[in-house]
């Protein structure tokens, strides 16, 4: 039977129960009344048409097929559109209604349809997993039929082939990757004692900081002896300034070697925002090098020298060639700045997104590289992977050659990818206690100096684990940021060592110590204009001081604003009126450029989209506010200052799902004006992309955004708002990761009483088989 999946979508809606009788008092006495049920469930939003169509066809593949498979596939199937790769069978009879998606978000309760819970009320584990023994559907491993199950310790999981396929490829092209290492057999892991002398060039002697460990340098060494290597860490840990220094690295030694023929290195990042920013960085960080120290103590000069002859015969790329030619003069004379210059050269700056590297194509899920035409790389390095989901994870490492290497980074502890699967967060569930073999510690002590203190340290570390490492200072929000300290008690996990009730107790502590940089917002009634005298002016009043004591990244620590003031620049900076875009175009990209740059300083997040405090009501809301105050015009659809989110990826116009476009008014011959979106070009360039809104197929208004959408984002001040009630999508990674979207300024909002503290006891199991990956 082939995958089924991918037809589904199209008849999804058109699927019918054969039993229209639709009294479902035992649901499970026979498929037609399970089927009238998930009607119901369909009906309510409980369950997508989607599960429900998957059912159907099950069902007609194999009518004696039991109710109680069709109804684990249609949960199977729900939980991909929840995240989650599988249903974990032994889970779900726990706690039966987390299978489907409740409550819906407005939805009236009259005359509710039975709920799981009540048609699982006797179902035992034995008796769903008999059900599933229908080796026409079901199968245990590879074969071709729809489901697959994997029995665990005291439950069992059940798949849709095509998810248990991507997570068996992860598996396997992981572990291909890590074993050589954990055998010490990887021809490409440097001698300890060359990278010993590269890295005291790049961090420095370990005399230096006796008092810290380094865990940057340690990361560079690990990552080094690896050809697969996560770096995780929360915000400003130094992932950034620890890859390129890893760049450096691999870059030095290659050229070091015989036969060393500079590496083709690509960046990428799984969306075009994150990939924008990692653009901005990474140039910044490539200039600050210690690169003559690196030539210096890699006796790069001589070796290089000695053979750029066949080096540069040896280049493949292009862009490489060009720079060897460039670098012919230093080859000759064995210049230290000119090999220093051609490490700089081979770092690329440019960012460019998962979906452009591999190729995307219209109309179909296959990329344009894949195992039979694979990418022409060497290294590449994923910024953001949180955010990177099985089905793209599975792609990735299908089109990457074998030898090349794969670094990952990314916050471990941000909210997962909202499609299926939650890779980093899996791979790295064992991080914060490092697990690192004594073998591995002893390679770590020659390689950099530094002694794994014991607790690090496990003789049963696993071969994943010593390809992990995890940053765990943080550069940018220091003991003086409330950010930092509130981003941290979120985030802390609940256990022996902290309960509820403490953990509760030291949030509400951060908040009472007044940190300059973070304020709460507790709004007595929806009519409160508290919220929209922050969304205009940022609340200057509710910090402290503005910032007392605190310098942001850039040295100065600028005011927490609203949205006046990007909507001021939009109105003092416009070229004058007799300006044309064809012959002006440098002062209408400046404009634009300034006025992106000022809306980047606020954003207002939440964690729902319906409802008056989801995406569509804050919108209006603020929208509303805004126009109060005559600060725009939103009679109509369009009009300047909306901001725009943009919704798909639109390969025509290069324009990537999460880019956030301004629509600016620009004098206009005949129409006197005429509305056009400025959206950053994302590559670097500093370029404006002016698109007409008629253009734009998938965008949406963005005064407020979705926690989940703003991944990958920063901005100066960002004010979260939370709803009035809680509800399940309020998490702690999700609360989480709306605290470390803001650089130097955080408000949170209030609308209800309790529903931060619910939220931050509520931890994400994304349930999948990757977290014991190359367990042996
Ligand atoms: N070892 C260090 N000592 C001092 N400053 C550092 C160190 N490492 C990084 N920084 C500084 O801290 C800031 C954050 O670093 P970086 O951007 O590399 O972190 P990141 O983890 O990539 O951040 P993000 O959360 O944006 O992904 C930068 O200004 C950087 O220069």
């Amino acid at each position: 039977m082939k995958d089924l999946f991918e037809g589904l979508e199209d008849d999804a809606f058109e699927a019918t129960s054969d039993n229209a009788l639709g009294a479902f008092g035992d649901a499970l006495d026979t498929a037609g009344m399970l089927l009238d049920l998930l009607d119901r469930w369909v009906e309510r939003g409980w369950l997508r048409a989607l599960d429900r169509a998957l059912a159907m066809f099950l069902h007609r593949e194999v009518p004696e097929a039991p109710p109680l498979l069709l109804l684990a596939a249609a949960l199977a199937s729900h939980q991909l559109g929840r995240g989650h790769v599988c249903l974990d069978l032994g889970m779900t009879l726990q706690a039966p209604d987390l299978a489907l998606s409740l409550p819906p978000e407005g939805d009236d309760l009259s005359d509710p349809p039975p709920l799981p819970g009540q048609v699982l009320a006797n179902v035992t584990l034995t008796d769903w997993r008999a059900a599933l023994d229908q080796p026409a559907l079901v199968g245990r491993g590879s074969g071709s039929t729809p489901l697959v199950t994997s029995e665990i310790a005291d439950s069992t999981r059940l798949y849709l082939r095509r998810y248990w396929q991507y997570e068996q490829d992860i598996r396997q092209a992981l572990a291909a990757r890590i074993d050589d290492t954990h055998e010490g057999a990887n021809a490409d892991t440097p001698a300890a004692e060359s990278l010993r002398r590269a890295l005291e060039a790049l961090f420095g002697t370990p005399d230096d900081q006796p008092e810290h460990l380094d865990w940057q340098k340690l990361a560079c060494a690990l990552a080094a002896r690896s050809r697969f290597a996560v770096i995780t860490g929360g915000p400003g840990t130094g992932k950034t300034t620890t890859v390129v220094k890893l760049l450096a690295l691999l870059q030095a030694l290659q050229l070091g070697h015989s036969d060393g023929r500079a590496l083709r290195i690509r960046l990428a990042a799984p969306t075009g925002k994150a990939a924008a920013r990692l653009n901005e960085s990474i140039a910044g960080q490539v200039e600050t090098l210690p690169l003559a120290a690196l030539v210096e103590q890699c006796d790069l000069a001589q070796r290089v020298a000695s053979d750029g002859e066949a080096r540069r015969s040896q280049t493949k790329t292009r862009s490489l060639q060009a720079v060897n030619e460039q670098l012919d003069e230093g080859f000759n004379t064995a210049s230290s700045s000119a090999v220093a210059l051609l490490i700089k050269e081979t770092i690329p700056t440019e960012v460019t997104t998962l979906h452009r590297l591999l190729g995307s194509r219209p109309d179909t899920r296959r990329f344009r590289h894949h195992a039979d035409n694979p990418l022409a790389l060497d290294v590449l390095v994923v910024d953001e992977a949180s955010m990177v989901d099985i089905e793209m994870m599975a792609s990735l490492l299908a089109a990457l050659p074998p030898r090349a290497r794969l670094i990952l980074l990314g916050d471990k502890d941000q909210l997962a990818s909202v499609e299926a699967g939650a890779v980093l967060g899996d791979l790295c569930q064992r991080a914060d206690g490092g697990h690192y073999r004594p073998e591995t510690a002893v390679w770590l002590q020659a390689a950099t100096g530094d002694t794994l203190p014991e607790r690090y340290i496990d003789t049963h570390g696993q071969p994943l684990d010593q390809a992990i490492a995890m940053l765990r200072v943080s550069h940018r929000f220091d003991a003086a940021s409330g950010i930092g300290q509130l981003a941290q008690a979120v985030n802390a996990p609940l256990g022996d060592n902290l309960l509820p009730k403490d953990k509760r107790r030291a949030i509400q502590r951060i908040f009472d110590q007044g940190y300059a940089d973070i304020s709460r917002l507790r709004l007595k009634d929806s009519d409160d204009t508290a919220l929209d005298r922050l969304v205009i002016d940022g609340n200057p009043e509710g910090f402290l001081d503005e910032g007392r004591g605190r310098r942001s990244r850039d040295g100065v620590l600028p005011p927490p604003t609203g949205y006046r003031h990007y909507l001021g620049v939009m109105k003092e900076q416009r070229p004058p009126p007799d300006a044309d875009l064809e012959h002006d175009r440098q002062a209408f990209d400046d404009w634009a450029r300034a006025v992106l740059e000022a809306h980047g300083r606020f954003q207002v997040l939440c964690a729902l989209r319906k409802g008056p405090w989801g995406v569509e009501g804050l919108n209006r809301q603020i929208a509303g506010a805004l126009k109060r105050q005559g600060l725009i015009d939103a009679e109509h659809g369009w009009y300047p200052g909306r901001p725009v989110l943009v919704t798909r990826n639109d390969y025509g116009l290069g324009l990537m799902n999460g880019d956030i476009g301004i629509t600016l008014a620009q004098p206009h011959p005949e129409h006197g004006w005429l509305l056009r979106v400025a959206f950053p070009s994302n590559d670097g360039s500093g370029r404006i992309k002016w698109v007409l809104p008629s253009r734009l197929q998938a965008v949406e208004t963005v005064f407020a955004m979705t926690v989940h959408k703003s991944q990958g984002s920063e901005f100066t001040h960002t004010a979260l708002v939370l709803p009035d009630a809680p509800n399940p999508i309020l998490t702690r990674e999700l609360i989480y990761t709306g605290i470390t979207r803001a650089k130097d300024w955080f408000t949170l909002v209030e609308s209800g009483r309790g529903v931060l503290d619910e939220a931050v006891l509520r931890e994400v199991t994304r349930v999948s088989g990757l977290g014991v990956l190359g367990d042996s």
